[in-house]
């Protein structure tokens, strides 16, 4: 299972965070990854822990102020990224944009998307993986393994009708290790989540127990 950590613009400590990722992931051999704020990816990236951005812009090169550009988000140490995150949608052609830019930066790809059916079109546009995080789960603790198993089996079965090579990822409400195994048996090949990080009082320890039942 990966275990990818959206800091969205949470107010945590980003290095200690990536740090005890980065320990955590060596301890257990779990692949865990951090995606931190575009301008805390060098520092993050740093730590040695997995870096991805948060989003990366339909663009190349060029005039496109307050864009964030790919290659530089690679040259910051990112070495994947988000794509139409819940709390950032893009238009469909820009989808498509940014998964061309992510390649051109050699940066793997997780395109979000709300629903099974949103995860199929996903799919199709050739992503690495894609996640389907409930919007109205998002932030509140209720995991969607559990509130909604049924949108992760259909979002997996949607994925693989399409292109069997996408894996599939699921988001919202994960914190446990629990909530990490339910995904793992719904078929979900890793959990994207963030509050159960981002804003526990130890997001070491927070952290362990997510990995724990992988170690
Ligand atoms: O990117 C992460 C997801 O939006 C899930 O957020 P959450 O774990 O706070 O529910």
């Amino acid at each position: 299972m990966f275990v990818l950590v959206n800091l969205k613009a949470y107010p945590c400590d980003p290095v200690a965070v990536a740090e005890a990722a980065q320990d955590v992931s060596e301890e257990t051999g779990v692949r865990v990854a951090i995606a931190p704020q575009a301008a805390h990816l060098s520092a993050v990236a740093d730590t040695g822990v997995e870096t991805w951005a948060q989003h990366v812009s339909p663009v190349e090169h060029g005039s496109h102020t307050g864009s964030t550009l790919a290659e530089a988000a690679a040259d910051a140490g990112a070495t994947g990224t988000l794509i139409n995150h819940s709390e950032n949608r893009l238009k469909l052609a820009d989808v498509d944009g940014s998964i061309d830019a992510a390649d051109r930066a050699d940066l793997e790809t997780i395109v979000c998307a709300n629903n099974p059916d949103q995860i199929g079109a996903a799919a199709a546009l050739g992503p690495d993986s894609v996640a389907v995080e409930p919007p109205e789960l998002i932030g509140t603790g209720t995991p969607v393994s559990k509130a909604d198993p049924d949108i992760v089996t259909d979002a997996v079965e949607a994925a693989a009708a399409v292109d069997e090579s996408v894996d599939v990822l699921c988001g919202a409400g994960i914190s446990t290790g629990d909530d990490v195994v339910s995904a793992q048996d719904l078929g979900a090949t890793g959990v994207l989540l963030a509050s159960g990080v981002a804003k526990a009082d130890d997001p070491r320890a927070a952290l362990e127990d997510l990995v724990e039942p992988l170690a």
